[in-house]
């Protein structure tokens, strides 16, 4: 049998790097995807293997199950229904592993992913052999959460392969968990997130589960229903960076300039708060939605000067901003900046001649540009004879 999950990517329409310091944040799912498939090996006593294959970076991994049962048997579990935090001394541990596998020096950057996968698959499954295959159609560390969208569709997967979770195996096509699984899927998701992200707020693995649109505030979702269209132009500017070192400065700068940085992440938190309540208040005519998208540029624009503020802009971030104002289109960071992806709002009488200059021009830069489909659905499963 072979469990296939898939998990949404996502935009921060406002609040990003503030939400770690508490404040509202509103997010979207996105639909591009992380697929993760798994697949229990019969046991083959000494034969035994887990095996990770990373396809979007062309990197292996396989360690004998006994080299795992080695490092981590220590840490006991399984305990699927317990989400538990990685240690230092375990991820040290998770590591060493890792590093035996010899990461060619340009990808070492990957090991938290793949130590988030050790610690989500011993913790859940425990030493059974396996091979796990991950693609996926997010651009890896641009802000688009493909860190929290690979922890969601590792977990999904786990769990599915585990009587935690109550699903028919026979049902075809994806499926989705019921409330409390997706509550215990989001509960471990975050767990492997913190290997990766450090101090990461949950928003990023909440919106990849649950799908759709959420505004969060110190870990509690509100689901939010959009009554208006909204178009986002996304501009990769394929700088690389990692949320972890970001949201590390930014506590850093927090930790320097205490009182004026909590006026400016209570600032966001305003941002957030009003930008939810416009795109929710009913929207009776065009020109309603004209000047509700207004507001929603102020906002973003707003929004973007605070992300100055809190250092994580980026030249080529600052490109896309002036390049799309010149055709009076308002932008700012999504994610963790520093590089990574740029919104743009399309308003809804913006006519397709300007989208497609402002891409051109966009593309002109080296930038690569997409509309993705704002707030579909969240995590889902699918179960398949093995061939
Ligand atoms: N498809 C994938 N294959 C391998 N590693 C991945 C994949 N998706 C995410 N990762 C892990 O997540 C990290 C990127 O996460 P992060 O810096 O938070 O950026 P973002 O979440 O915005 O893409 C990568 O360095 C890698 O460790
Ligand atoms: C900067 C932050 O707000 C979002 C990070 O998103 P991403 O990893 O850049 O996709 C961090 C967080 O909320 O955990
Ligand atoms: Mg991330």
């Amino acid at each position: 049998m072979e469990v296939k999950a898939r998990a949404p990517g996502k935009i921060i329409l406002a609040g990003e790097h503030a939400v770690v310091h508490g404040s509202t944040a509103v997010a979207a799912s996105i639909g591009l995807y992380t697929y993760v498939s798994l697949q229990v090996s019969p046991s083959n006593e000494n034969n035994d293997r887990l095996i990770l294959q990373l396809k979007d970076t062309a990197l292996e991994f396989s360690w004998p199950i006994g080299r795992i049962k080695e490092a981590l048997s220590s840490l006991g579990g399984p305990f699927p229904s317990t989400p538990t935090s990685c240690s230092s001394e375990s991820l040290n541990l998770m590591l060493a592993m890792i590093e035996e596998q010899n990461i060619p020096e340009a990808k070492t950057s990957l090991a938290s992913g793949v130590s988030a996968f050790l610690w989500l698959y011993t913790s859940i499954l425990g030493f059974k052999p396996a091979t796990v295959v991950v693609t996926s159609d997010l651009p890896l560390g641009s802000g688009l959460g493909s860190s929290a969208a690979l922890c969601v569709a590792f977990t999904a997967t786990l769990l599915a392969c585990t009587d935690t979770v109550n699903m028919d195996m026979k049902q075809e096509g994806w499926l989705v968990f019921g409330e409390s699984e997706l509550e215990l899927l989001n509960k471990w998701a975050f767990e492997g997130e913190k290997i990766i992200h450090g101090k990461p707020s949950g928003i990023d693995n909440t919106v990849s589960t649950y799908g759709n649109m959420i505004k969060f505030k110190s870990g509690n979702l509100t689901r939010i229903k959009s009554s208006m269209p909204l178009k986002m132009l996304i501009t990769n500017t394929k700088v690389g960076r990692n949320t972890k070192a970001l949201v590390a400065g930014v506590s850093e700068r927090t930790l320097r300039h205490s009182d004026a940085m909590s006026f400016v992440f209570n600032a966001v938190d305003s941002i957030s708060k009003e930008l939810a309540s416009v795109i929710q208040t009913p929207t009776p005519d065009d020109l309603s939605i004209t000047a509700k998208e207004e507001k929603l540029e102020e906002l973003m624009e707003m929004n973007q000067g605070l992300l100055q503020c809190m250092g994580v802009s980026h030249a080529s971030i600052e490109t896309v901003l002036r390049t799309t104002l010149k055709y009076k289109l308002v932008s700012k960071l999504t994610g963790a900046g520093g590089g990574g992806c740029v919104l743009t709002l399309l308003p809804t009488l913006l006519s397709g001649t300007i989208v497609d200059k402002v891409i051109a021009e966009l593309e002109s830069c080296g930038f690569q540009c997409l509309i993705a489909g704002i707030g579909g659905n969240g995590a889902e499963i699918c179960f398949s004879a093995s061939s």
